[in-house]
């Protein structure tokens, strides 16, 4: 029997607006993403990688085509897929439990094993220290933290993470990769993941897709043939940099249709 695939995006288009405005955000997209991979995905501004995933998301409907997830359709938002911004998004009166009880509370989880599943989280991403204190106590790391938590605790089996890291220092954007990859090593849940930073792409990674803008596209996908564990010897190793430089080519260095 054939596997089906976890994401199916199945000739996905999207237009924005209507006759001589009408803008194509995302043009036929053809992709499979399997059950526990990671994907990345890189590309110019623009180029329709927040359309892409919004529309696996369920915040947005694709105008051709459709998304499947788990082989049903995408019809909206759903427990199964936790979504994370760059902006952290917590409710900025809530302590950081609370937030991370957020989702639980709406699953209608008794408070006792809501408590503990947060918790868990909690320790996981390291904030059992700051359980009690409200967002605006936490640095922008730990807010992310926070947000990765809630996401996780709700179990969805595919994350979806839109720039996630994109705001934070480089130290603290490396910590948290290897926290993601850490997780992953464990739980082996789905990520599509965007980023507009080549070596992140490629260190997280099992695929990368790039894509073109104008109209935004696949134009390429570049496998990571690399090992898990990833660890700081792959990131300085010779096929880490041959890997990051076909991305880093095939992003800024190919000219878009009408070009
Ligand atoms: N609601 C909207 N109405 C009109 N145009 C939109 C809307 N949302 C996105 N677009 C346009 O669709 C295109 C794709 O947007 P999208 O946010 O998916 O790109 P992106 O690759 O994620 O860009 P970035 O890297 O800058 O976040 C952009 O040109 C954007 O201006």
């Amino acid at each position: 029997m054939a596997t089906i695939p976890k994401i199916h995006f199945d000739n996905v288009g999207k237009i924005f607006g209507t006759g001589p405005n009408a803008f194509i955000a995302l043009e036929k997209l053809n992709l499979d993403i399997a059950d526990g991979e990671i994907v990345t995905v890189v590309g110019p501004s623009g180029c329709g990688k927040s359309t892409a995933m919004n529309i696996v998301a369920g915040l947005q409907e694709a105008t051709s085509g459709q998304c499947l997830v788990d082989g049903k359709a995408v019809r909206g938002p759903g427990p199964d897929r936790g979504v994370i911004f760059q902006q952290y998004a917590l409710f900025p009166w809530l302590t950081v439990r609370r937030n991370v009880e957020f989702g639980l509370k709406l699953q209608g989880l008794p408070v006792a094993e809501r408590r503990s599943r947060a918790m868990h989280y909690i320790e996981l991403v390291g904030l059992a220290d700051f359980a009690d204190a409200l967002p605006k106590m936490l640095s922008g790391g730990m807010k992310q933290r926070c947000a990765i938590a809630r996401a996780y605790a709700v179990n969805p089996s595919v994350l979806l993470m839109d720039e996630p890291f994109g705001a934070l220092d480089a130290l603290t954007r490396v910590r948290l990769q290897d926290q993601l990859l850490d997780t992953w090593s464990r739980d082996r849940r789905t990520v599509m993941f965007i980023t507009h930073d080549v070596d992140e792409a490629v260190y997280l990674a099992h695929r990368v897709i790039v894509m073109a803008a104008r109209p935004g596209r696949l134009q390429e996908i570049i496998e990571v043939d690399l090992p898990f564990p990833r660890n700081e010897d792959i990131r300085l190793s010779p096929e880490f940099t041959e890997i990051r430089n076909r991305v880093w080519h095939a992003v800024y260095t190919r000219k878009s249709k009408a070009a």
